[in-house]
């Protein structure tokens, strides 16, 4: 099997051996493991509410959900994915935001199929499991922890955990030095493109889940290695190196 597996006809031809052979696996929140969109949401037209400002459809904020919260608020404000609104709206917006979320956040939220068994599988079979994602810490903790997902991770970087986010490859190789591998011994599964060029920054292997986000994109533009259903189909293409 190569990477032909991705259909992927605007990615660079890509061959990897499949199994693939890593020793950590990371994996990503928003769109890979937790379906959060429909909090992320509501909480992004409360704030509209609270504004005076017109509400949005779920589909459209869905849309930019993925560079963090910050970047989600200015871009629900402005309706634009490089939108930068007016500096004191913003400042007002940004805490009402993260208010709401933080009393709406596991209200419709949950693992996707094949999340809570997969990431059985891959710590059953000895993997050295870390999540990185682009969310703050003060929601990813209390969303991992409702999920029941918080201790199948030996490590946890959120979008403030450190100076850089995805797509920057700075989680990455963070997360490989404390573990002791190489970036080749290291695969990120992720739903979006800030996933696929962080990994490809940091030299890791990337996968790519078909259900997420990737900011209202086609998931088969991504470079990525393999493109699965889910994270028990992830754990099928994957051996563990010793
Ligand atoms: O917080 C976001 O916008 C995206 O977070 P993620 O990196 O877990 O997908
Ligand atoms: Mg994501």
């Amino acid at each position: 099997m190569n990477s032909s597996l991705t259909s992927n006809a605007n990615a660079p031809a890509r061959k990897i051996e499949l199994p693939l052979a890593v020793k950590v696996i990371m994996i990503d929140l928003d769109g890979t493991l937790l379906d959060t969109a429909e909090d992320l949401a509501l909480s992004a037209n409360l704030m509209l509410k609270d504004l005076n400002m017109p509400e949005q459809s779920t589909a459209t904020i869905r849309s930019y959900i993925g560079k963090g919260i910050q970047k989600l608020v200015k871009r629900t404000l402005t309706g634009q994915l490089d939108g930068e609104p007016d500096a004191a709206l913003f400042a007002k917006a940004l805490p009402i935001y993260e208010q709401h979320y933080a009393n709406n956040l596991s209200r419709n939220t949950r693992p996707y199929p094949g999340v809570v068994e997969g990431v059985e599988i891959l710590q059953q079979a000895g993997f050295r499991l870390a999540c990185i994602t682009n969310k703050a810490e003060a929601f990813t903790l209390p969303l991992l922890r409702a999920t029941g997902l918080f201790d199948k991770f030996e490590i946890i970087l959120s979008g403030d955990s450190l100076p850089k986010k995805k797509p920057d490859p700075l989680p990455l190789t963070h997360i490989c030095k404390h573990f002791n591998a190489q970036p080749h011994e290291a695969l990120l599964i992720g739903d979006s493109l800030n996933d696929a060029i962080a990994a490809r920054a940091a030299g890791c292997h990337v996968f790519c889940v078909t259900y997420g986000y990737n900011e209202g994109r086609n998931v088969y533009e991504l470079d990525c290695d393999a493109i699965v259903e889910s994270l028990v189909d992830a754990s099928k293409l994957i051996a563990k190196l010793p």
